[in-house]
């Protein structure tokens, strides 16, 4: 890491990122101050997840440069990965160990002690609410579960930076709750997060800063206050609307049900099938 932490604990430039003939990130810019907790917002398939496997390593950008932490992530991958942790949106784990193992496991992997591991593994599980199910296996585990998990693990190794794809995807709304409550912890803490979610709502309460992307490209970014006085917008949702447009969806017709409503809508009785 450099000597003098940077300001910005995400700086990407000029990213580009092609499928084939299909260009799924067009020039993307993103600037993550750090401490920041920052929501990274756009519609489905706008270049979130395309953009956070690029920051992480999982792909080589084709054009643009990468800095996470003050280190050059492209050239230096591992130096990086040492200080940042990644929930995926798919997720892959070791099914066959049990919570426990896969932790300790993941803790090990990054140069923690057995005994280190183990006592965080246990505190995380604790944390996550999963002591209960840190006996059984993985692919035992519900989908839910399975992102607590998960986040846990990114955790391990005291990351300073956490990048978490749709964290909130199929968990129930208690867990939700012990996530967030995780998440703000963490930021408390000075950990930087970069969070993409479809609820604005979950966005709204955890976010410092946010960045809306569509098409590859940033729309816009800046703290959230800065956002909503840029849009004249009352709430992040009304900015995301405001620089999204409203998709044509919204407007189509449903043609092959026809128009008129059924006749009369008869009560089921209670108890009938
Ligand atoms: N491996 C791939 N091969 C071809 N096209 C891809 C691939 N991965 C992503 N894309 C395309 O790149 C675009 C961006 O996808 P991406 O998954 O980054 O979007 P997203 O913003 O994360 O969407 P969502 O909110 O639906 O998860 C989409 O058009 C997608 O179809």
């Amino acid at each position: 890491m450099s000597p003098t932490p940077p300001d910005l604990a995400v700086d990407a430039h000029g990213l580009v990122k092609r499928f084939g003939e299909f260009t799924a990130l067009n020039g993307m810019e993103l600037a993550i101050p750090r401490g920041s907790f920052y929501a990274f917002l756009g519609p489905n398939g706008a270049g979130k997840s395309t953009t956070i496997a690029l920051l992480t390593g999982v792909y080589a950008p084709d054009a643009g440069r990468i800095s996470l932490l003050g280190v050059d992530a492209v050239a230096r991958p591992l130096e990086v990965k040492r200080h940042i942790g990644v929930v995926p949106e798919e997720l892959s784990l070791f099914e066959r160990l049990t919570g426990r193992q896969y932790l300790t496991f993941c803790g090990r992997m990054y140069g923690l002690s057995g005994d280190e591991a183990a006592a965080r593994a246990a505190e995380l599980l604790e944390l996550t609410e999963l002591t209960y199910k840190a006996g059984a296996l993985v692919a035992e585990y519900s989908k839910g579960m399975r992102r607590r998990l998960a986040i846990a693990a990114a955790l391990i190794h005291a990351p300073e930076l956490v990048l978490l794809d749709e964290p909130f995807e199929g968990i129930d709304v208690l867990a939700a709750g012990v996530i967030r409550e995780l998440l703000r912890e963490l930021s408390r803490r000075g950990v930087t997060l970069l969070l993409t979610t479809h609820v604005l709502e979950i966005a709204e309460r955890l976010a410092t800063h946010a960045g809306v992307i569509r098409g590859g490209r940033m729309l816009d970014q800046g703290t959230v206050q800065q956002l909503m006085q840029r849009y004249d917008a009352p709430s992040l949702e009304a900015v995301f609307e405001k620089l999204i447009s409203v998709p044509a969806a919204r407007n189509a017709k449903l043609s092959f049900y026809g128009d008129a409503p059924p006749a009369e809508v008869v009560p089921l009785r209670r108890g009938s099938a």
